[in-house]
Order: C-alpha cells, then structure tokens, then sequence
C-alpha cells in the first residue's frame, strides 16, 4: 500500500502541499485530479523522492521512504512534460534502464513496441509526442514497477491509442498487482478507468474515497412542480446546489433520494422527478464549487 502522511512543502513562502494524506492500494488505479496548479505533479515528485518535503511521510508497505530511498528504484513516474536524451532510440532507452530496474522485462518490451506500433530504433525526441508519450508508457510497463505515477499520460493520444493504454494498464494492474496513481485533467478517461480518485484543490486533498463510493454519495435528480419552489430545508438531505433550466431544476444534493422524493411529494405537486447518474466530472466541479472555485461562470441562472 503507497500511504502519503500529513504531507506539506513550501517553495519559499509559497505553501504548495498542505497536509496531503492520500491512499492507495496494491492492484487499485487511483485517479489524482484537481485544479490547476493545485500541486499533483509536485505531490507526484515527492513520491519519487525528488523532492524532501518540509513535513510528513510517504510510507510503501509500512516503510517510509524517507529512511529507506531504495524504496524508489521499484516505482516508476512518466512525467507530463517528456524529456529524453539526445540521440536515444526506445531500444538505448531499453540498456539504460536495464542498469536501474531489476525486474525489467525484455520479452513484454518487445510485445508492447509491436502492440503500439512504434519503431524502436528512432530518435526518441523525433517522435510525435503523441508517440513520445507511447514509447515512455512502454518503457514503464516494461520495468514492472511496484508503484506506476502517470502524469497526464493520455494528453494528446488518439481515442483508439488511449483503449490500448487502459487495456495494458488493466492488465498489467490484474497481473502485477501495482500501485497506479494517474495525475490527469480528463476526467471522462479517469471516470472508466479509476477504482479510487483523490481530488485536490490548493495543495489539499478535499475528498478521497472509492469512485463507486464517491458517486452514491453525491446524488442529482431532476424535477417540476407546479406553482413556486421554496426553500429546500431537511435533516434527511443536504442541497449542495440548485440549477433551473426553464421549468426543471437539477438539484445535487447528498443524503436519501427517497426521503427527498417523499419531502417534495408532501410540499409540492411533483410533475416530473428523474435521478440523474453523476459522473466523475459532475462530482469534480461540485467538489471544487464547495469550496468556491470557478462556480460563478458555471452556475446557470
Ligand atoms: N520548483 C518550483 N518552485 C516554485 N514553485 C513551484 C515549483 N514547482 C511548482 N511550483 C508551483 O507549485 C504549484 C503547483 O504546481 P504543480 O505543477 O504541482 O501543479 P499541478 O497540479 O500539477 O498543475 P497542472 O494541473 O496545471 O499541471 C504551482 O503554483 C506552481 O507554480
């Protein structure tokens, strides 16, 4: 299990990470999303040992890795921007890494390249980055890491090429049983692809929790009454906002959709009632509208 402690860092007076406690378990793809700049890559960075935090522990299996730095040479990071040496090819890629990780595998290598498609011999910084992002992704399958960080790694692919992506992952997570943290903006891919997701927001993690979990948690319905909607005001639900688009209102709210049914049976003339699936991208923007970021351009009057 990869375990992050009341993890915090400061750049200068800038305090980039605040407290991160994050989770995740052996054979679980967990998704890291949130807002822009709130610290995903730097929290990714300190889980390679890249960079010391200020306070706080990483812990892999029970050890910290903090007091045991060989820890790290089984996890593995791609990083968003790539940067490979000069006149490396996948196949120079392949003996430099061989020196590092111990349990690279040659065979699956060879697999991987023929699967994506990809020329082992070419220049590596001549790539496209879409294919720069392929070879970099094989590259780290082939190490069989413990712990896999991707950051932003399907940014740029083509659909057909982000269906192999998860169909490796998936395979490799079922056969491996390895912690996978993905670092990713698009929320769509994440939502079919993450057991667990932990959603950030000015160096914080405001919500961890298993995706299924995260979705019956945070309810939305859609209905019309006849005559106007008062205050929406019980113990048995919590309104976290309220849309009206022409006659309907979208509610999201937590707490019992039958008791919520039941509160507006009793008050109104209920014309329509829906429940409405969240997504992951429903629950993000409801998460981050929490606590006030952006939702003055979303909210619909
Ligand atoms: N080495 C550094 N020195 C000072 N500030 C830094 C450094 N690295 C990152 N930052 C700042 O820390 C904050 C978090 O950056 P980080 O790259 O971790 O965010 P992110 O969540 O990955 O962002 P994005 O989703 O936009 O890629 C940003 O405000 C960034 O400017």
């Amino acid at each position: 299990m990869l375990k992050v402690n009341d993890l915090s860092k400061k750049f200068r007076e800038f305090q980039v990470l605040n407290n991160i406690n994050l989770n995740a378990d052996m054979g679980q793809i967990y998704g890291l999303v949130g807002s822009n700049g709130c610290g995903k890559t730097t929290l990714l960075k300190h889980i390679m040992n890249i960079y010391k935090q200020d306070s706080g522990y990483i812990f892999f299996n029970g050890e910290a890795v903090k007091d045991n730095s060989e820890i790290v040479e089984d996890f593995y990071y791609v990083q968003d921007n790539l940067f490979f040496p000069n006149q490396y090819s996948l196949n120079k890629l392949l003996e430099f890494e061989s020196l590092i990780y111990k349990n690279i595998s040659k065979e699956k290598f060879d697999r991987l390249v023929d699967f994506f498609n990809l020329d082992k011999d070419k220049n590596l910084n001549k790539m496209s980055k879409g294919q720069k992002k392929q070879a970099a992704f094989v590259m780290a399958i082939s190490t069989q890491p413990k712990v896999l960080l991707l950051d932003e790694i399907v940014d740029g692919l083509d659909a057909v090429v982000k269906r192999k992506f998860w169909s490796v992952l998936i395979q490799e997570v079922i056969d491996n049983e390895m912690v996978v943290i993905i670092s990713s903006h698009d929320l769509k891919e994440l939502d079919n692809i993450c057991d667990k997701v932990g959603i950030m927001h000015e160096g914080k993690i405001l919500k961890e929790e298993n995706l299924e979990k995260m979705k019956n948690e945070i309810k939305r319905v859609q209905f019309a009454v006849e005559g106007e909607l008062g205050e929406l005001d019980s113990n048995d639900f919590k309104v976290l906002k309220l849309v009206k688009i022409g006659s309907i209102y979208i509610c999201t709210l937590t707490g019992s959709i039958e008791k919520f049914k039941e509160y507006m049976n009793s008050k109104y003339k209920v014309i329509i009632f829906d429940e409405l699936s969240m997504s992951l991208e429903d629950i993000f923007i409801t998460e981050l509208g929490g606590v006030g970021y952006g939702t003055e351009d979303l909210e619909i009057k």
